[in-house]
């Protein structure tokens, strides 16, 4: 019999993370849960905890270290709090696969220590290759470890590309073009969050559905694409496809084209991830014509929504660009969603960000890590001058 594969997943209170739980609820002869890690959501950790029965579970919010351990100790499970534990932790050799499914620049440290370890990594998070990518990359190629991407686009390049000798011309990024498809800039001047959370295909966490809205999640895709895949800005393309049934496509040298479809539901690449290089049967819902007489694309408008325009400029630029980008998207997301700015003040706080951090052409870790904290201060600062 084949031992079960054990899954470390740090961020398991997320949309991502919760979904993966379902996964492995499914398939309990395929998986068993190693750790499981949460920021604040305590309540949810312990549910986890209880039900999946991990060896140990992190909470990155050390003020509630007590109230997870007070439940969890007499269960035999491990707690340990605060980011540190968390990097040590995704170090354990008793993880057989990570599920990186942290949002944002705190799932780098994580992630780059399970790979350090030798651990494949199914990685959702792409902030952590936007930031560093070229170290995450090296990383992995140096220890000989996959990392198996999860983000939907990805996953269905991953799935065009395995088996595939032939080699790439150029991928095709689908976006779904997010609430506010077709809108004009007199329109988007006014947009609050409520709206701006409302996905038309995916029910997803709180940050990367306003990087849909604004399209910045496709333009960090763009960035995760060209590491993942080793492609150059040339080679990649957006196009709008409102539907999210074709979930990304992949044109050879030859000029054929393949695609990845299924109907819009992250427990597929999920999945996909974590029973690689199986694929594993299931039972959700099938996609049928029947139901979508057409399937549409068209043009990104770069002009409204700038963001995209912003991040394919920073894609060919290359260097520490793509971290500052980020960490000021980072900053200018959670000022949106605390409604402190305005949906085009977030272009606004990027772009001046981006024009005040010097540029640098090879920056080592400790580089991105500085460029990150000086983007956050400035776009706090530009944030606050907003008010
Ligand atoms: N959701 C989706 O469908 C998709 C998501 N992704 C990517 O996957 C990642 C996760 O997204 P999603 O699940 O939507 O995000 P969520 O916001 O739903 O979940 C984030 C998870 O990370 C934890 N977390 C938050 N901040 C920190 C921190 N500073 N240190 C450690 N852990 C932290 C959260 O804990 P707590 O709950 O306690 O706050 C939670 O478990 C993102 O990078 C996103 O871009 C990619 C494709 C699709
Ligand atoms: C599910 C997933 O992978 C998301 O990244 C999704 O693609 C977001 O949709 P957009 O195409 O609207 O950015
Ligand atoms: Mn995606």
């Amino acid at each position: 019999m084949m031992s079960k594969k054990r899954i470390g997943i740090f961020g398991s209170t997320g949309s991502i993370g919760r979904q993966a739980l379902e996964v492995i609820a499914a398939h309990p002869d395929k998986f068993e849960v190693e750790v499981l890690t949460a920021q604040q959501n305590a309540d949810l950790l312990i549910e986890q905890a209880i039900q999946f029965k991990p060896n140990a579970v992190v909470i990155g919010d050390e003020s509630k270290y007590t109230a997870v351990k007070d439940v969890l100790f007499d269960k035999g499970i491990k707690v340990f709090a605060g980011p540190a534990a968390m990097v040590e932790v995704a170090a354990w050799d008793s993880i057989d696969l990570m599920l990186a499914a942290i949002v944002g620049f705190a799932g780098l440290a994580p992630t780059l220590s399970a790979l350090e370890q030798g651990t494949p990594v199914a990685l959702a998070n792409k902030e952590t290759l936007v930031v560093a990518g070229d170290i995450v990359m090296a990383t992995a190629r140096r220890k000989g470890v996959p990392i198996i991407p999860v983000d939907s686009e990805h996953s269905a390049i991953f799935q065009c590309l395995t088996g595939e000798p032939a080699r790439v011309e150029k991928v095709i990024l689908t976006a779904s073009g997010g609430p506010f498809l077709g809108k004009k800039t007199n329109y988007l001047i006014n947009v609050k969050k409520d709206h701006a959370l409302q996905h038309p295909n995916w029910s997803m966490g709180a940050k990367i559905s306003i990087d849909s809205a604004t399209l910045m999640n496709k333009g960090l895709e763009m960035i995760e694409a060209k590491w993942l895949f080793g492609l150059a800005a040339e080679q990649i393309e957006v196009v709008i496809h409102p539907q999210s049934i074709i979930h990304s496509m992949v044109q050879f040298t030859d000029g054929s084209m393949k695609a990845q479809m299924g109907l819009p539901d992250m427990k597929l690449p999920i999945q996909y991830a974590m029973g690689y290089p199986d694929r594993l049967s299931n039972d959700f819902p099938r996609f049928s014509f029947k139901n979508y007489p057409s399937l549409t694309f068209e043009q990104p408008d770069t002009k409204t929504f700038r963001n995209l325009a912003i991040a394919i400029e920073v894609l060919k630029k290359g260097g520490n660009a793509a971290c500052v980008m980020n960490a000021a998207n980072e900053e200018v997301v959670n000022a949106f969603l605390k409604n402190r700015i305005g949906f085009l003040q977030m272009t606004e706080v990027i772009e001046e960000t981006l024009a005040k951090i010097p540029f640098m052409e090879k920056p080592t870790l400790q580089h991105y890590y500085e460029a990150d904290s000086a983007a956050r201060e400035h776009a706090a600062e530009l944030i606050h001058s907003l008010i």
